[in-house]
């Protein structure tokens, strides 16, 4: 059967885009015990689009991004990157993982961070020449972190880091960018910078898809949303599968008055 889904230049045959989707995953289960973190997961992402992943606490939706990217390896499931297998594509992908997930002690400075994005066109004894210094200070730009350079990453604020981790992001020059909660104890500053750039990558024709908590920017920042709870609950393009109704099969009672006040008025 064929389904028509929305992009963002209007509907396109979804058995077109699961061959060329940028992220196509397939009935995918992970388990960390007994109990499934996700099941029977399917997802098809649109290209040059932005879509969000939401959900409440501990629906899965990192270990969705995880199990998609191979670092978690599924009881079932299959997931393609632009129609291969993740091996194959693995210069196509940039992903920015949980801020509370990196170890932010260990002695590097923030040229060396962005650098590491570069490690493909590096080679493992790749000699680091002056090219892609300036490319990594022309990412770190990007993110207004180019003063930062030198500085040890430990010492940066949680909302700097995140900006470095996106300029090493940047480095790759992926097609496919992944990140988990980019906006997480950030200001108002710097989540303004970082939507900036993600829209731009988005612009220039890239996929973006980010794990977000805050219902009340959905609109205003995605093109595409999948809500789950361990299952996939709803997903589509904002203007439909962003409602009250699937929110509240998403959330259950986890949803309350004042999260549903702030989102009146942002609701299709
Ligand atoms: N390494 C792990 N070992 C055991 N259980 C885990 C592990 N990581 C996650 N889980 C469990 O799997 C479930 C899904 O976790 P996950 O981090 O994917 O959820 P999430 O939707 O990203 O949550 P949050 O919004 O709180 O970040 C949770 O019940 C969590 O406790």
């Amino acid at each position: 059967m064929a389904i028509a889904l929305a992009t963002r230049e209007g509907l396109a045959d979804a058995d077109d885009i699961r061959t060329t989707s940028p992220l196509a995953v397939r009935g995918l289960t992970v388990s960390y015990g007994q109990k499934p973190a996700i099941f029977s997961v399917d997802m098809t992402v649109v290209p040059g689009a932005m879509t969000a992943i939401i959900g409440p606490n501990g629906a899965g939706k990192s270990t969705l991004l995880k199990a998609a990217l191979g670092l978690l390896k599924p009881l079932a499931g299959q997931t393609t990157i632009f129609g291969k297998p993740v091996a194959q594509c693995r210069d196509r992908i940039a992903y920015v993982p949980q801020r509370a997930s990196v170890d932010w002690d260990f002695p590097t400075r923030v040229i060396d961070v962005v650098l590491m994005g570069l490690y493909r066109q590096l080679g493992l004894l790749g000699r680091v020449r002056a090219a892609h210094r300036s490319k990594a200070i022309a990412c770190l730009a990007r993110v207004g972190m180019e003063d930062f350079a030198t500085r040890q990453i430990g010492q940066l604020s949680g909302g700097q880091q995140q900006r470095v981790f996106l300029a090493r992001a940047l480095a790759q020059d992926a097609d496919l960018y992944l990140l988990d909660e980019p906006f997480a104890g950030v200001d108002a500053a710097t989540e303004k910078a970082i939507i900036s750039v993600l829209k731009s990558l988005r612009d220039a024709g890239k996929t973006v898809v980010a794990v977000h908590h805050d219902l009340s920017t959905v609109r205003e920042y995605f093109d595409h949303v999948y809500l789950i709870n361990t299952r996939l609950v709803a997903a589509g393009s904002v203007e439909d599968a962003f409602t009250e109704d699937n929110l509240q099969a998403a959330y259950g009672g986890r949803l309350a008055g004042t999260q549903m006040d702030q989102l009146n008025g942002t609701l299709g």
